[in-house]
């Protein structure tokens, strides 16, 4: 069910009858939304519905496990995410876990340049310096960081460490950046700083954010996703989500009746 309001913002994603099944249980059920460029999408739902199942199909990470079938396609930019590689699409489409996770045994300097490495994609140093300070600076951390980029990243604080993984998602100047609950762990001084973060990114990329906490889907969103039980039951802006649900499982969801 979509909330009905003039659109006015181009997709970029356009994801089409997708289902995900794990054996044979469906835990993502012929979900079809278009995803608007330069917004932050929130998906939301009770736990188990599917959320990080869906996320995670969209940057093909299902692909490695045998017992996981997608059905449907979802186009990035008019093109099927399955007529690109998984590295050249993961360029396109970064993504950033629940937990701060840089790479531990790297300084921070070389976390946010990982992809490149990890990738064999040789670049000049002043390229790197400055893909580094871009990245860096797209997540208000080089003031923090500058004078210590050769230290291990985990020498940062949690908060510290989510905004760098957000700078090694960032160093490839993605389109679209997919994000897991990526404030769950964080402490709300940390979470408020990659809210403001969230916000300011979304002038240049695309913001698709997993979050249980409806206040930050409220605060940050411009739209909304509602899934129960694998099925997408309401899309449309946060604001008339929140003010005029129009499904009664959306509305239960959002006073606190589940969930
Ligand atoms: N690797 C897996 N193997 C089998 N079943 C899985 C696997 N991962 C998730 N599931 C099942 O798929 C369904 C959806 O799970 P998913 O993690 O996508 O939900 P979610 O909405 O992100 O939940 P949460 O908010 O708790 O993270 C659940 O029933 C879950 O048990």
């Amino acid at each position: 069910m979509t909330n009905s309001i003039a659109e006015v913002k181009k997709p970029i994603l356009s994801i089409k009858d997708l289902s995900i099944a794990y054996d044979k249980h469906y835990a993502v059920k012929n979900v079809s939304v278009e995803i608007k460029k330069n917004t932050v999408t929130a998906i939301m739902g009770p736990s188990g519905c599917g959320k990080s199942t869906l996320l995670r199909a969209l940057n093909r990470m299902h692909e490695l496990y045998e017992n996981i079938t997608t059905e449907g396609e979802a186009l990035l930019n008019g093109q099927n995410i399955y007529d690109i590689s998984p590295i050249k699409l993961r360029r396109h489409m970064g993504m950033v876990f629940q937990r701060p996770n840089p790479f531990p045994t790297m300084s921070i300097y070389d976390n946010v340049i990982a992809g490149y490495k990890l990738n064999g994609i040789r670049t000049k140093k002043k390229e790197r310096d400055e893909i580094v300070e871009r990245s860096l600076r797209d997540v208000a951390l080089w003031d923090e960081v500058k004078d210590s980029l050769y230290k291990k990243g985990t020498f940062l604080s949690g908060g510290q460490q989510q905004r760098l993984c957000i700078a090694r998602a960032l160093a490839f100047s993605p389109e679209v950046i997919l994000m897991d609950e990526p404030t769950s762990a964080l402490d709300p001084i940390a979470t408020s700083k990659v809210e403001d973060l969230l916000v300011k990114l979304k002038e240049n990329y695309t913001i698709v954010l997993v979050t249980h906490n409806m206040s930050q889907a409220a605060r940050i969103s411009d739209y909304s996703l509602f899934m129960y039980l694998g099925e997408l039951v309401e899309y449309g802006k946060t604001k008339n989500m929140f003010t005029n649900p129009i499904d009664p499982r959306t509305e239960e969801y959002l006073t606190g009746k589940f969930g």
